[in-house]
């Protein structure tokens, strides 16, 4: 456990442009800001009625995608990803955007989330005579409309949406028509906008994330709704409900940590949910101190709630080496130790002699937090308090996240009172789980999956294997 410097893997993101000349830069853009989202691999498919282009490679966005690669992926259609993998391996051949070739035509599909029934519909599909060119859940969704026998191609996808259950947010293109869709639960967020264009027909955009809007100049229209098909061809607009009368259970982890405070998710800024996780989080479990210092990126904006509520001033004592990605993984294990040292370094004149309340949005295995409560005391603090803006981390995600199975939990097997042992500091504290639904409840009254804090799974297909607690003994 101790040594352990695997932190949370983020998530993917996806984009989809349609009527606009240069398609491709516009892709390129939107990716750039979701890239936080992923980072093992990015694609961009392109298509211009005739041809459906796509280009895919691991890294970030601005490595793969240069201006000579660009200019390879000609059309006014586009739709790209960042991929963090949650089913099928870090590799090439998983890359996003995948493209199948059917007897429907040419399709490319991106997707953000992950499917819980694959086994017995890949099998099946195989049995039909599918062949997969890769080991992800995402080209089951293709390849479900590429065997679907409905008339139509709207009616294959509605069909195949149907069929799978999970997380998805996607988007999708054939050589003329660009597909955006969300699963009926609505597990990850998935908005659609708009670029005006005073002389010809606007330019319509979808994005995992708003942030990914301003870059581009679009307006934010409105979202994807849960179990919504949206089709866009040069005619326009139009959409169905596939599926009705299902819960919606969003992701509230997505308010936690994974997006960016500056989009605006579920009908609701990131920015003010974790203002407000701050701020209830101070009135949960307040205790005196002289500074409110964040753990960056992350627990930035609660920390600013904590510090408005609580009247405590708020300092960044701890300084992030940007040029080390969002999650620190390296293979080497004398390298992962180092880890959390090149990320994060404290200012010591900020922290000498003082009582500091840390604030940080999870705590997954507990070795961040252990280290840097470590440095913080180390750099001459004279209390260290711990706050975490969620509940205890207690069941892994099925559903886009890659959180790590349930032996390597901390919060899973242990009490509040030994992880703050553990983790060396004077006072830990968690937000409650009815603190942190008020925090995210917008005008919308939104309601939520919080199944990594209660082990309550909103659909029937979980690995069980996985949520099993720590054998005793085997910490
Ligand atoms: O308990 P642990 O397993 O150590 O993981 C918890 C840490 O991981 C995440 O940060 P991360 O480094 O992923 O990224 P950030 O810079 O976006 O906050 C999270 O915000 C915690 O700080
Ligand atoms: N994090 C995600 O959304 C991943 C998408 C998909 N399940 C994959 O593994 O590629
Ligand atoms: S299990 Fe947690 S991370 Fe996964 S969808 Fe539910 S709330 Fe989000
Ligand atoms: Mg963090």
């Amino acid at each position: 456990m101790e040594d352990d410097a695997d932190t949370l893997h983020e998530e993917c993101g996806v984009v989809a442009i349609h009527g606009h000349p240069d398609a491709a830069r516009q892709a390129y853009l939107a990716l750039y800001a979701l890239q936080h989202r992923g980072q093992e691999s990015a694609g961009i498919a392109t298509a211009d009625y005739k041809n459906l282009s796509n280009i895919k490679g691991m890294g970030l966005v601005a490595d793969i995608f240069t201006d000579d690669v660009l200019a390879k992926l000609p059309g006014e259609m586009a739709i790209g990803h960042t991929r963090y993998s949650t089913t099928g391996d870090s590799a090439l051949l998983n890359a996003q955007p995948i493209r199948v070739d059917s007897t429907k035509g040419l399709i490319a599909i991106a997707h953000n989330g992950n499917l819980v029934n694959l086994g017995n519909i890949r099998t099946r599909l195989e049995r039909d005579g599918a062949f997969f060119q890769t080991t992800s859940d995402s080209e089951i969704i293709v390849q479900l409309i590429a065997h679907s026998h409905a008339g139509t191609l709207v009616d294959a996808i509605a069909d195949s949406l149907s069929q799978v259950d999970g997380a998805f947010s996607i988007v999708m293109m054939t050589r003329d028509r660009i597909f955006a869709a969300r699963d009926p639960r609505g597990f990850r967020p998935l908005s659609m906008g708009r670029i005006v264009n005073p002389d010809g027909p606007d330019t319509i955009v979808f994005a995992s994330e708003t942030c990914a809007f301003d870059l581009l100049r679009a307006k934010w229209e409105r979202d994807v709704k849960p179990g919504e098909l949206v089709m866009v061809t040069q005619d326009g607009v139009t959409s169905r409900q596939y599926s009705t009368g299902v819960p919606q259970t969003s992701c509230i982890f997505e308010h936690v940590y994974f997006a960016r405070p500056d989009s605006r998710i579920f009908g609701r800024w990131v920015q003010e949910s974790r203002d407000q996780m701050g701020r209830q989080l101070a009135r949960e479990s307040g205790v005196p101190a002289d500074l409110i210092v964040p753990v960056p990126d992350s627990g930035v904006t609660a920390a600013l709630g904590y510090s408005a509520e609580s009247g405590i001033p708020f300092n960044f004592g701890l300084i992030r080496n940007h040029y080390v990605g969002r999650t620190f993984i390296e293979p080497e294990q004398r390298v992962r130790d180092f880890g959390v040292k090149l990320k994060l370094n404290p200012v010591r004149n900020l922290l000498e002699g003082k009582r500091i309340i840390l604030i940080d949005d999870s705590i997954i295995r507990g070795t961040t937090s252990r280290k840097i409560v470590r440095m913080v005391r180390q750099a001459g603090a004279k209390e260290v308090h711990l706050r975490i803006s969620c509940p205890p981390t207690i069941s892994p995600c099925f559903y886009g996240v890659d959180t790590p199975r349930k032996k390597e939990l901390i919060a899973a097997n242990n009490s509040v009172e030994e992880i703050r042992r553990y983790i060396e500091a004077d006072t830990l504290a968690y937000l409650s789980l009815d603190g942190l639904e008020q925090a995210c409840h917008g005008v919308e009254n939104n309601h939520y999956c919080t199944a990594c804090y209660t082990g309550i799974y909103p659909t029937q297909w979980v690995d069980v294997e996985d949520i099993l607690p720590a054998a005793v003994g085997a910490r």
